[in-house]
């Protein structure tokens, strides 16, 4: 068995305090001596407006807080699994990216998010991604010390489509680092997690952003690890918290016990095969 963490914060358009959260997360995984860290969606910063999300875009080679978290790994010893913005091509847009730093400080996947969130709800939250450049593949599970892990982020978890690819590649957990707003998030964010693991028999780590952001914008926190057989294994609180972590154990024996207890065989026969 091996411990995973979630972290969880409140990032705003103030980069470097948010490196700062981020590296305080990587001190508290470490003490619970966790393998690897999960971070949100966005953890680089959360900006007010569409424009300034593309002003503090930096390409992530260019980035002092891809830098700080790689060096963070690399002296922490370990892999950190974190969202962040680049600048894409042209400069007018912005990718939604996660990255995966081995515990050398690395970058060895980059993968970017490829169902944009562009809703409207009435008395509700109005957000659009018009600013994003949407990514065009789902890439490979690969190989850590938690298991095989699949990426996608936030929005892409109303899509199982994408963790039935990963499951079907041998996945073993399915990342979904995010930004829900508070009404979905209330209404979706624990039922949507538990399914995908469910479903896919993996386990599921959903490192959430937290409270307000600006005078605009509030996540809805709740962090997360469910277990394959959809337990909650660690879950974090929602608003007026600071940046804390939660912990779990990944069990491989006990994914593979799931999955032979009780296997989803798909009748691709009938439907088409993801
Ligand atoms: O804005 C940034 O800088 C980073 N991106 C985000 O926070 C994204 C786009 S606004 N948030 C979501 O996809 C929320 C999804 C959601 O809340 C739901 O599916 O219900």
């Amino acid at each position: 068995m091996v411990i995973a963490a979630v972290g969880q914060l409140c990032s705003t358009a103030n980069v470097s305090h948010n490196l700062q959260q981020c590296q305080l997360l990587v001190k508290k995984a470490v003490a619970a001596g966790a393998k690897a860290l999960f971070l949100p969606e966005a953890s680089d910063y959360i900006a007010s407006s569409p424009a300034e999300t593309v002003a503090l875009a930096r390409s992530v080679k260019d980035s002092e807080f891809v830098k700080g978290l790689q060096h963070e790994a690399q002296s922490a010893k370990l892999p950190i699994n974190v969202g962040i913005h680049e600048c894409a091509e042209g400069g007018e847009k912005v990718r939604n990216t996660l990255i995966w730093i081995d515990e050398k400080g690395s970058i060895v996947q980059r993968y970017q998010k490829i169902h944009l969130f562009d809703v409207d709800i009435k008395g509700g939250p109005v957000l659009k991604e018009s600013r994003v450049e949407r990514g065009n593949s789902i890439l490979p599970p690969f190989e850590t010390a938690v298991g095989r892990v699949g990426l996608s982020i936030c929005f892409d978890l109303r899509f199982p489509e994408i963790s039935l690819a990963l499951k079907r590649q041998n996945c073993q957990l399915v990342t979904y680092p995010s930004a829900f707003t508070v009404p979905t998030g209330q209404a979706h964010w624990e039922v949507l997690l538990r399914a995908r693991a469910i479903e896919t028999q993996a386990y599921v780590v959903a490192a959430a952003q937290v409270g307000a952001h600006n005078e605009k914008r509030m996540s809805y926190g709740h962090s997360m690890i469910v277990s394959p057989w959809g337990e909650i294994l660690a879950e974090l609180g929602g608003a007026g918290r600071e940046a804390e972590i939660a912990t779990a154990n990944i069990d491989v024996d006990m994914l593979d016990k799931v999955r032979r207890e009780m296997p989803l065989l798909r009748r691709t026969d009938i439907y088409p095969e993801i």
